[in-house]
């Protein structure tokens, strides 16, 4: 059988790197599939696998005259979303993985997920699908080879990465590459495994079907594994969007932006300015993920190492994302969606009128009025980000494109003010170590608690938090040109509940204000907290319908909510213990002396 397999691996393999083929062989001889089948990543291969997927019921086919070569995927019911909980980092010293991740030792973690993969993929077929994480040649890029029993694995791994023979043939013989195994398993919510091992550059991940715990090049390479490598080779692996900000005037700035898993990413990188920004453009480079590493101007420079997007479906619509609306319209696969009588999808907040009747998430019937969420919190839309109308040119440019400005933003309600400058790098980074934000339906568990979520990063840094922030601190010296840096948050709100910033498109204002803040054009006002637009001069908000108390609160420090927030800090710094960087224990002691004691 074990041999068998191995000649299986070898003589259809498009490849003869020796490391590739014996490790794959290996892994079939763990998993025993009845075949496997190497990906090329060709337009045949996606319409063969597609059409499987639709005979399995894998994947519900929709009105092809409404949306083409759009389908539905409905998950399993349990598996909707990230498994914090079930995510480990595997290093040798628990020490490595930190505080803020959960660990377990490579062997035992090797033996223990060992014994679910042996004969997992018995009866099924194990697809290799190479695929490269940034763009092909590019010095920033990063080859992984996902081995997995899913169809669904594969054709969403083909949206999102540089997939198939393209990789191989980047790869070539080297012995460079991430090496991946994924296996659906039962999707027993208790026998679920996502394990990392940084030092073998290798993703175990046993039991789940949902994106961001089985795309392996997205959360598990590109920020868990990459943050890892980043901090040995000197660079950033962050949980960024990247976009293009292009004045009237012809002037282009780059900006990336850090905020948890559905709290604004996707739609800041995509939004369209309001009509008062007549001639100003915003352009997509990322979406989720930016690599940033100094060029050899001296500046940072970053690339999205994904192809595609994979973005929280519900309150997208014409009105909060239209370049979302557009870029779903076509070859897009939807997860966890509603399906409307005629066959198209449906989701709470999609433009128009609620349908009487739908399918929900789950394929029961639904009806207006009902209590039920029809489409799931965490529904997905997985879209090539070519479908994207402001794709920035460069977002296949291999030498990336050179940022200016670093905004680190959570979802908070209360506490934090809508914008504000850090006086320098150092305290920038530890407005971005202080992150706070509210829990969302990305992950499971309990929605809208508030956590300390530095730089967005806590789900997704591969090693001790505490060297992490300090890898943040050493990189000052080797970046020639900082960008500026600048918290943000959309989310504030009043007594009612009710949002107290218009968000989306109106974010545009703040964007505005970063802009000619990075380019040294408007005067500020220094704070406690640091430096915030100034009453004259300060944000444009020129035909924002938006009564001006409200911008007042939205824009307000208060004291007391400050206080409560540091003792929050204090508690997080304490976690890291002897690894909270003392930069950082400085920046906040002088917050401490600043608020009065
Ligand atoms: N109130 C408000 N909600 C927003 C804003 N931006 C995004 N959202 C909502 O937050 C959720 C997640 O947004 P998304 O851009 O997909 O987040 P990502 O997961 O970080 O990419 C969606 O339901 C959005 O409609 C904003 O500026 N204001
Ligand atoms: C893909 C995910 O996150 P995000 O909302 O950041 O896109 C995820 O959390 O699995
Ligand atoms: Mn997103």
């Amino acid at each position: 059988m074990a041999s068998t397999q191995a000649a299986a691996a070898g003589t259809q393999a498009p490849t003869k790197n020796p490391t590739l083929l014996a490790w794959v062989a290996r892994m079939a001889e763990m998993t025993q599939p009845d075949s496997i089948v190497w990906c090329d990543g060709s337009e045949d291969e996606k319409k063969r696998l597609t059409d499987q997927a639709v005979k399995e019921g894998i994947l519900i086919p929709l009105n092809q005259e409404k949306r083409p070569g759009c389908y539905l995927h409905r998950s399993n019911p349990n598996d909707v979303a990230r498994v914090e909980h079930l995510t480990f980092i595997c290093t040798p010293n628990k020490t490595d993985a930190g505080p803020t991740n959960n660990w377990m030792e490579p062997e035992e973690a090797y033996t223990k997920l060992g014994q679910h993969f042996t004969g997992s993929m018995k009866g099924r077929t194990m697809y290799v699908v190479p695929y490269a994480m940034g763009p092909i040649g590019s010095p920033f890029t990063k080859i992984g080879v996902e081995l997995t029993d899913s169809v669904y694995v594969v054709l969403n791994m083909r949206i999102m990465a540089r997939m198939g023979k393209q990789a191989l043939d980047m790869l070539g013989d080297s012995d460079d590459f991430n090496r991946g195994l994924h296996s659906t398993g039962d999707v027993n919510p208790d026998r679920r495994y996502i394990c990392h091992f940084p030092q073998d550059n290798t993703i175990w991940s046993f039991g789940s079907g949902y994106g961001g715990n089985v795309l392996l090049g997205k959360k598990c390479l590109a920020l868990r594994i990459g943050s890892y490598v980043g901090r040995e080779e000197g660079w950033l692996a962050e949980h960024m969007l990247i976009l293009g900000v292009t004045s009237p005037k012809g002037e282009t700035t780059y900006v990336a932006a850090a905020f948890p898993s559905a709290c604004g990413k996707t739609n800041f990188a995509m939004m369209i300015p309001p009509a008062e920004y007549k001639g100003w453009k915003i352009e997509t480079v990322g979406d989720d993920i930016a690599w940033m590493r100094p060029g050899p101007d001296g500046r940072l420079y970053a690339i999205n190492p994904e192809a595609g997007y994979f973005g929280v479906v519900p309150g997208t619509n014409y009105k909060t994302n239209p370049n979302a609306m557009e870029t779903i319209a076509k070859d897009t696969l939807f997860t966890n969606v509603a399906l409307t009588p005629d066959g198209d999808v449906w989701w709470e907040g999609k433009d128009g009128e609620v349908p009487e009747e739908l399918t929900d998430w789950q394929g029961r019937p639904w009806k207006k009025g009902s209590a039920e969420k029809a489409a799931h919190p965490n529904s997905r839309f997985t879209a090539p980000m070519s479908n994207n109308p402001v794709l920035s040119s460069k977002a296949n440019d291999p030498m990336g494109v050179p940022i200016s400005a670093l905004i680190f933003g959570g979802r908070r309600s209360t506490t934090v003010p809508l914008v504000l400058q850090a006086f320098n790098w150092t305290h920038g980074v530890f407005l971005g170590a202080t992150m706070g934000s509210e829990t969302t339906a990305a992950a499971t568990g309990k929605v809208g608690v508030v956590r300390r979520d530095p730089m967005a990063m806590l789900p997704f840094c591969g090693y001790h938090m505490g060297d992490y922030l300090q890898h943040w601190l050493d990189m000052q010296k080797s970046i020639g040109q900082l960008p500026k840096i600048f918290q943000v948050n959309w989310f504030r709100q009043d007594k009612n509940g009710k949002f107290l910033w218009p968000g989306f498109g109106e974010n545009m204002r703040v964007l505005e204000w970063v802009v000619n803040r990075v380019h040294g054009r408007v005067p500020t006002k220094e704070t406690l907290l640091g430096w915030v637009p100034r009453q004259d001069e300060g944000l444009n908000l020129k035909g924002l319908d938006l009564p001006a108390d409200m911008v007042a609160e939205a824009t307000s420090i208060k004291e007391d909510e400050w206080k409560t927030e540091l003792k929050s800090q204090e508690v997080f710094f304490e976690q890291l213990g002897t690894k909270a960087p003392e930069a950082l224990m400085l920046q906040r002691k002088l917050l401490i002396s600043r608020l009065g004691g």
